[in-house]
């Protein structure tokens, strides 16, 4: 890259190249703006997955208990942006799996952590801030 960039010859390719960071950096940006945006202007988010049966049960959990609240769910797999939103959960949080859930601008984390969070009262507390 630093090469072609300093080569005389290639300067064609610099603007091609160049352009390139430029998408990409739009596309993360926009992706950050999905996600920032879903978890300020909503209570209860959960990043899922169609398919994901721990997707399902967070899921579940949340319309069996708290069903007066609309959670937000966004199904990865059903996105052309799902993947880059799924990239940009694991740098923001750590976590690479789906389920991903927030509540009140807290991450809670997968389902197994939902699941804990919820019998132990802490679910029911970010619900309710
Ligand atoms: N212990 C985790 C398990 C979550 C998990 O394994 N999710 C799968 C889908 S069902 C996953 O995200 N796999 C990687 C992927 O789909 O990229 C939880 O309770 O949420």
């Amino acid at each position: 890259m630093l090469l072609r960039l300093l080569s005389p010859l290639t300067s064609t390719t610099i603007y091609t190249s160049a352009s390139r960071p430029l998408r990409l950096q739009s596309t993360m940006s926009s992706v950050k703006d999905t996600v920032e945006n879903a978890i300020s202007s909503n209570k209860i988010v959960i990043f899922s997955k169609s398919w994901c049966g721990y997707s399902a049960r967070a899921k579940k959990l949340f319309q069996e208990h708290f069903p007066e609240e609309k959670a937000l769910v966004l199904e990865l797999d059903e996105r052309d942006d799902g993947d880059a939103i799924q990239d940009y959960l694991a740098q923001k949080t750590g976590q690479t799996t789906v389920p991903n859930v927030f509540v009140s601008q807290k991450q809670v984390g997968g389902n197994d952590k939902t699941q804990a969070a919820f019998k132990s009262g802490e679910l029911n507390r970010l619900v309710n801030l």
